[in-house]
């Protein structure tokens, strides 16, 4: 098995030939397009610190055979292992803002599941296509995008009631060798610096929608594949120092009448079993997004309470600044404690991996989707207005300007106006630029919308226990009180003799 270091992962972009544009130009090489080089550099640190030994424990994971492979490639198949893919996201997302490559982990995770249980049941074969590809992926060490969600057109019809057919991924044609896709999938994280696309479906669907019903694995250079790219974070922006250095591409992918061979098609027309596989993939990743929003979390704690030091307020000093910063530890560590209790309730699939606890993982996405906006304006409450109005780079550089600066931007004794300067931009980057939308765009968005997440729970949550034990009490305290109707309301007797006597 290979494991590539980053550098070896930015030369490997070089063996493909994907069909890309950005800002309205024709990309020629990725890995020499400066638009994509914060996303590129972002999942080089994926490979790198597979290589560092303080970190192996957690970035790596051992194959039944003691080969090790990077963590993101393999599945998990303990709550021990579920346990460290979270830390281990936090972890890169702690350097990078968010790593991208753990979307892979997570939809291999969902298809080795999904695939084992339709094998199950209706005797097909694709869990074995989904283990020799595993293998390809191990094998090789690739990236992967995770393309799941369609374009979806009217968000209240069904993919077979769209005006236009297209605008969910659907089959088009089937023979011998494998079927042919067309359509479109939005919103797609890294795509332009993958080696290969995972598509799953991004919703339950109906018999009518059997064509729509379909999940593959491709190149990102799939004759009819096209991907329209935005550029990865701040690049070469002067006022960005994070992320002119990591950040993250989102883009449309099109799949044009793009052939799918057999041996990469996890499912096509189990329309019973779509639903269940975009269910698979949230929980997975719903729990990774605890833990790459607790990496966020970590870098804005940190720089809070540098601000506020070079401020001259300390944490240990300053009550409402102490305040503030248990509050951003509250949210923060209160929504990894969640993925921390899906890892340990985890449970064994038919396939003999382990996943996170849906209600955990389902309720800690949700908490950071609404918290990550809290965050920020605690973030900026802490650090003051100097987040947003820090003078420019350029107006720096005069040297009269840039005198009256230092003199005036000064804070603390000790600290420079550039080192003042240079953390209320670290700071803008992360929570107030347009990158920072982006990041409370992704916390509340990436994975689903709250509304799914909030469905998922309740699907998953057993209320209906909560509602007998309701009843049972109510009996319990009408025989006490000598108003009961003698097995009017009663669920339980037995219960009910206990709890009276
Ligand atoms: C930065 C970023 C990165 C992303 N990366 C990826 C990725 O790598 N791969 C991937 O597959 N996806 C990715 N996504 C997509 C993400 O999963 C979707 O944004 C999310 O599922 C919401 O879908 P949508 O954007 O189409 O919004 P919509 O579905 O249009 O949602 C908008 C609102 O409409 C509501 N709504 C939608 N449909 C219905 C309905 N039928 N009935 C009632 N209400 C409805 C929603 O609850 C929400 O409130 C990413 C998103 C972001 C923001």
């Amino acid at each position: 098995m290979k494991l590539m270091t980053g550098r070896e992962y930015v030369l490997s972009l070089k063996e493909y030939n994907p069909d890309i544009q950005v800002k309205g130009k024709k990309v020629r090489s990725v890995a020499d397009e400066p638009l994509f080089k914060p996303g590129i550099n972002a999942i080089a640190v994926t490979y790198e610190l597979a290589h560092q030994k303080k970190y192996q424990d957690i970035m790596l994971a051992t194959l039944e055979d003691g080969t090790k492979v990077n963590r993101l490639n393999a599945l998990d198949f303990s709550t021990d292992d579920l346990l460290k893919k979270l830390d281990m996201v936090r972890l890169i997302c702690k350097w990078t803002g968010c790593g991208q490559r753990y979307l892979m982990h997570d939809a291999l995770g969902a298809l080795a599941e999904i695939t084992a249980m339709i094998d199950a049941d209706k005797k097909t074969d694709y869990f074995s296509v989904f283990k020799d590809y595993l293998l390809h992926v191990q094998k090789h060490d690739l990236t992967c995008g995770t393309a799941v969600t369609d374009a979806k057109g009217d968000r209240s019809k069904r993919p077979h009631e769209q005006a236009d057919p297209n605008l969910y991924v659907r089959v088009v044609e089937k023979n011998q060798k494998g079927i042919i896709v067309r359509g479109a999938k939005a919103n797609i994280t890294g795509a332009p610096y993958v080696h290969e696309f995972i598509v799953l479906p991004t919703r339950s669907m109906q018999k009518e929608d059997v064509d729509y019903a379909v999940s593959f694995a491709v190149p990102v250079d799939a004759p009819g594949l096209k991907i329209i790219a935005k550029p990865a974070g701040r690049p070469e922006d002067a006022e960005a120092p994070f992320s002119s250095n990591f950040g993250q591409s989102t883009a449309l992918v099109i799949f044009n009448d793009v052939f799918i061979p057999w041996d990469r098609v996890f499912l096509c027309g189990e329309w019973e079993y779509t639903g269940k596989l975009a269910e698979a993939f949230a929980n997975h990743h719903r729990h990774s997004c605890i833990g790459a929003r607790a990496g966020l979390g970590d870098m804005i704690i940190g720089a809070s309470a540098l601000m506020a030091e070079y401020n001259g307020l300390s944490y240990t000093d300053v009550p409402h600044i102490r305040r503030n910063l248990g509050e951003l530890i509250r949210m923060i560590e209160g929504f990894y404690a969640t993925g921390v209790a899906a890892s340990v309730y985890g449970r064994k699939t038919v396939a003999g991996n382990v996943v996170p606890d849906s209600v955990q993982s389902n309720i800690g996405k949700l908490m950071l989707a609404e918290q990550v906006y809290d965050i920020f304006r605690i973030a900026h409450e802490i650090s003051g207005g100097i987040v947003a109005t820090a003078p420019t780079p350029e107006d720096i550089a005069i040297p009269e300007a840039g005198e009256l600066i230092d003199q005036y931007l000064v804070g603390k004794h000790g600290i420079t106006a550039e080192e003042r300067i240079k953390m209320a931009r670290f700071i803008e980057d992360l929570t107030a630029s347009k990158e920072g939308g982006f990041y409370a765009l992704i916390s509340l968005h990436g994975g689903g919308s709250p509304e799914a997440m909030r469905m998922s729970a309740v699907r998953n949550y057993d209320i209906e226990s909560k509602k007998e034990h309701i009843l049972q009490k109510l009996a319990c305290f009408a025989k006490l009180e000598g108003t009961c109707k003698e097995c009017e309301t009663c669920v339980n007797d037995e219960l009910c003799e206990q709890e009276c006597k």
